[in-house]
């Protein structure tokens, strides 16, 4: 805790990125060390984990990364083939959800957690544009652990492109038409051999 009585420091520095037809906001810092150190250990240990599979070309294959879903009752969520019911909200993912809140002008009902286990671990080109999530979702990704590249890249025109390196203790809000025109991916790389864990909530409509 900070002499305000706050676990969370330097909530305000943001940096705002427009790109064309999407926004991002970037707190790189929204989380001290000290408290991000220890959601990274509790959420290493706590969370359920499970490798899940997917259908592709008839055949199951792994996810290359551990995944959780926690949220509200009624907030199911299914892509890639997978139906993922929530487990209830934990302590410290509810107050991670409560304190990301206020600054993304909209509540959240369920939260995904990847464990990319060290940097053979990704995930690849996707937007998350499920039709439960509405036409313009608000997206918070709040990051723990190793520092990896987050990728964009534009649907109609894969030649432009943005990337943040994002850090330990950062929170990525996504919002506007970025998952209608953009795509993001977590690529393995081999500096990397600790892990990360990455938390997106999300509003499912129910
Ligand atoms: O791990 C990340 O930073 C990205 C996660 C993501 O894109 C997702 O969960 O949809
Ligand atoms: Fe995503």
């Amino acid at each position: 805790m900070n002499a305000q009585g706050s676990f969370f420091n330097d909530r305000d520095a943001a940096t705002e990125i427009s790109l064309l037809n999407g926004e991002l906001v970037y707190y790189p810092q929204f989380f001290d060390t000290a408290e991000s150190d220890n959601c990274m250990r509790m959420l290493t240990d706590t969370i359920a984990w499970k490798q899940e599979s997917m259908k592709m070309y008839g055949r199951e294959v792994l996810f290359p990364r551990l995944m959780a879903w926690y949220g509200d009752a009624g907030s199911s969520y299914a892509f890639s083939g997978n139906v993922f019911t929530p487990q209830p909200w934990t302590p410290l993912l509810a107050q991670i959800r409560d304190r990301i809140t206020p600054l993304c002008g909209q509540s959240f009902n369920s939260v995904l957690l990847n464990l990319y286990r060290n940097g053979n671990d990704s995930m690849g080109w996707h937007a998350d544009n499920e039709p439960e999530l509405g036409a313009r979702p608000v997206i918070a990704s709040v990051n723990f652990g190793a520092t990896r590249r987050f990728l964009l890249r534009y649907k109609d025109d894969r030649s432009r492109k943005y990337e943040l390196a994002l850090q330990h203790g950062s929170l990525l809000i996504m919002k506007g038409t970025l998952q209608q025109y953009w795509e993001h991916q977590v690529p393995k790389t081999t500096k990397v051999s600790t892990g990360r864990i990455n938390l997106t909530f999300r509003f499912i409509n129910p």
